[in-house]
């Protein structure tokens, strides 16, 4: 070979005996002047240069990481060099030990040197970076001679593209060339190249996780969706809003613990059937999409959740707080006995669906439920509506005469609203008809008999107004024969829980928008916030935020202005279920007492200052 390379120095032609690749090496090595005996001009990077160049190439480093060793380890105690390197030719990491790596260090076959051809003329690694293809430049076939004493097996490393993005090359003496050590370079390039292809996967796996994420949470609908274990993997927050459940509790749990799940549904079935009760005890429907593999195996599932048509056929009381369940109790009770109920409550707590309720529930639900605002009338009106007129009664009245609201409501219930602002000559007519349980229409004189249920509301304490004289005491004890009080929601703040997704999923109804979710984070401005519109207010609220949302997640900047103030620290956190009890048994027992305090502790069995101690802390006034 020596011979070769001498005659090609001296121009003369070389027939045979020299692989074409290498003698095309060394024509473009003498095209590029480089110097046959020593490298005049090495090209080496600073160690801060090849830092900065290996930072730049971190793909092919890390794909290399777990390939380095393993070669390192097939070519070990036989004193070769591995080497590492990228697209432009220089080298980026070496591996070996053992008296080659001493000659190659004076040569500069080390990391941070440039090998490229038109620098260190023929070589293993410039040669196959130019050809790109494996090759072995041994002995005297390398262009200068001060690289005659080493073999050396050089493969590129591609990317996806097909493109050169770096070299694997093993380096040792001459004396101990071994072909089959190609083998070994072209499999670690193989390896790297798989390496990076993992790579770019997990990175487009990445991109898609975070678009699907981005998609999910700004999805109208509630999605959902499974792997093949039936592990809930994602939720939209609407979907997680609906359900009444974060989606961090959520997310992760075996799909069967959120619905109830038949055994073995997703193996067999290809429509998937799940069913939940949201807290609120309302159903909520799920339809799914399954995912198989080209063989049928079950990958996996996608879902949406939506609550069912909401019931029109009935009102719904939102709301599982103690305070809530004490007043369902006693709406079931009442509906079972006819006799007439008072309904006490600060405006928008819900007085009039309890009425409803009672009426649905009662032996009058085949009835009529006839509604009358006393408030909303002035007075001589008020009379006519409620008992009617006769013929000729007044002026202008309607030829025929007009049932009142009384003959409207036979057999069915009268929910006669803001009682407390009836004046008071309605209010005799009105005890007249209670005790006779007849009407008699304005300026008639036949007697209606009527048997109506009487269901009457205030926001207003009509114990005062009696008082005062505004009220009549007799109706007063009329009409309170049963009473049912509605606490205002700041006192049941965990109703908001349930409240929420019911009012979003009302109003999108409604409005026939998709579903929307709420951010976690929006909760403690509504804890923290007193409602002195009670649960109207907050229907409202949630109304207003649905038609300001830019996206279909609700977020503390779609509140309104009074509830976008620094939530109060003391209850930022939802109230504890404990608190709520104790906070209710000692409002029971206060009741049950009239207000005094001692038989109050007596009754709970604590002492007299514990419980003015825990009446201070809840907050509640004792008349
Ligand atoms: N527990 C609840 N669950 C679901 N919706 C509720 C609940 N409480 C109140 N609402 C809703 O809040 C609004 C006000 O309720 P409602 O009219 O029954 O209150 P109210 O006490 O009669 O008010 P007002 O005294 O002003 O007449 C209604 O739209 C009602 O549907």
């Amino acid at each position: 070979m020596n011979v070769h390379w001498r005659k090609f120095l001296k121009g003369e032609l070389i027939e045979n005996g020299i692989a074409p690749m290498i003698y095309r090496s060394w024509q473009r090595s003498v095209g590029y002047n480089v110097n046959h005996t020593e490298i005049s001009q090495n090209m080496i990077l600073t160690t801060s240069q090849l830092r900065e160049l290996k930072d730049a190439q971190e793909d092919i480093i890390r794909a290399a990481e777990s390939v380095l060793p393993h070669l390192g380890k097939l070519l070990q105690s036989a004193n070769y060099t591995v080497l590492l390197g990228e697209k432009k030719g220089f080298i980026l990491e070496a591996l070996g030990d053992g008296p080659f790596l001493t000659k190659a260090q004076k040569i500069h076959l080390s990391p941070g040197a440039n090998w490229r051809e038109d620098i260190k003329g023929t070589n293993a690694i410039g040669t196959a970076l130019t050809e790109d293809c494996p090759i072995i430049v041994s002995g005297c076939e390398h262009f200068v001679q001060e690289n005659h004493f080493m073999s050396c097996w050089a493969a590129p490393i591609h990317d996806l593209r097909g493109e050169i993005v770096g070299f694997i090359d093993i380096s040792g003496e001459t004396g101990n060339h071994q072909e089959q050590i190609i083998g070994i370079a072209i499999l670690g390039a193989r390896l790297i190249e798989q390496n990076l292809r993992t790579l770019d996967i997990e990175r487009q796996l990445k991109f898609y996780r975070e678009g699907a994420k981005l998609a999910i949470d700004l999805l109208k609908e509630g999605f959902i969706s499974i792997d093949r274990f039936g592990i809930v993997t994602n939720i939209s927050p609407s979907g997680a809003s609906l359900i009444g459940r974060q989606r961090n509790d959520i997310i992760g749990k075996p799909v069967a613990e959120v619905f109830s799940a038949p055994k073995g549904w997703m193996v067999n079935n290809q429509a998937l059937d799940l069913h939940l009760k949201n807290q609120s005890g309302h159903e909520i429907v799920s339809s799914w999409r399954r995912v198989a593999d080209e063989s049928g195996d079950f990958l996996g599932a996608f879902g949406t959740v939506q609550l069912t048509e909401p019931q029109t056929a009935g009102p719904v009381w939102v709301g599982s707080s103690p305070s809530s369940q004490q007043v369902m109790e006693r709406v079931y009770k009442a509906a079972a006995a006819p006799s007439s109920l008072l309904i006490q409550g600060e405006s928008g707590t819900g007085k009039e669906i309890v009425a409803r309720m009672i009426h649905d529930f009662s032996s009058f639900r085949e009835g009529p439920f006839v509604a009358l605002n006393c408030a909303a009338l002035p007075s001589s009106l008020l009379e006519s509506e409620l008992f009617g007129y006769a013929d000729g009664a007044f002026t202008g009245s309607r030829r025929g005469g007009q049932p009142g609201k009384f003959e409207l409501a036979h057999q069915g219930t009268i929910f006669l609203d803001e009682i407390g602002d009836m004046p008071l000559t309605a209010q005799v007519a009105l005890l007249r008809v209670l005790q006779e349980k007849e009407v008699t229409r304005i300026g008639g004189t036949k007697p209606h008999k009527v048997n109506v249920r009487i269901i009457a509301a205030t926001h207003k304490d009509l114990k005062s107004l009696v008082e005062a004289k505004m009220f009549r005491l007799d109706l007063y004890y009329r009409l309170k024969v049963i009473t049912i009080e509605l606490p205002p929601l700041r006192e049941r703040l965990e109703d908001i829980r349930d409240l929420v997704p019911y009012f979003i999923q009302k109003s999108c109804t409604l409005n026939q928008f998709a579903c929307f979710g709420i951010e976690d984070n929006v909760y403690p401005y509504l804890y923290a916030y007193s409602w002195p519109g009670n649960v109207r207010e907050l229907e409202n609220c949630i109304e207003s935020m649905i038609a300001m949302a830019d996206s279909h997640v609700l977020t503390v900047d779609d509140l309104p202005w009074e509830l976008r103030q620094t939530p109060d620290s003391k209850r930022i956190e939802s109230p504890s279920l404990l608190d709520q009890q104790t906070k209710q048994t000692i409002l029971a027992a206060l009741a049950q007492t009239q207000g005094k305090i001692a038989p109050a502790a007596r009754l709970l069995g604590i002492g007299r200052n514990t419980l003015y101690r825990k009446i201070k802390e809840f907050d509640i006034s004792v008349l």
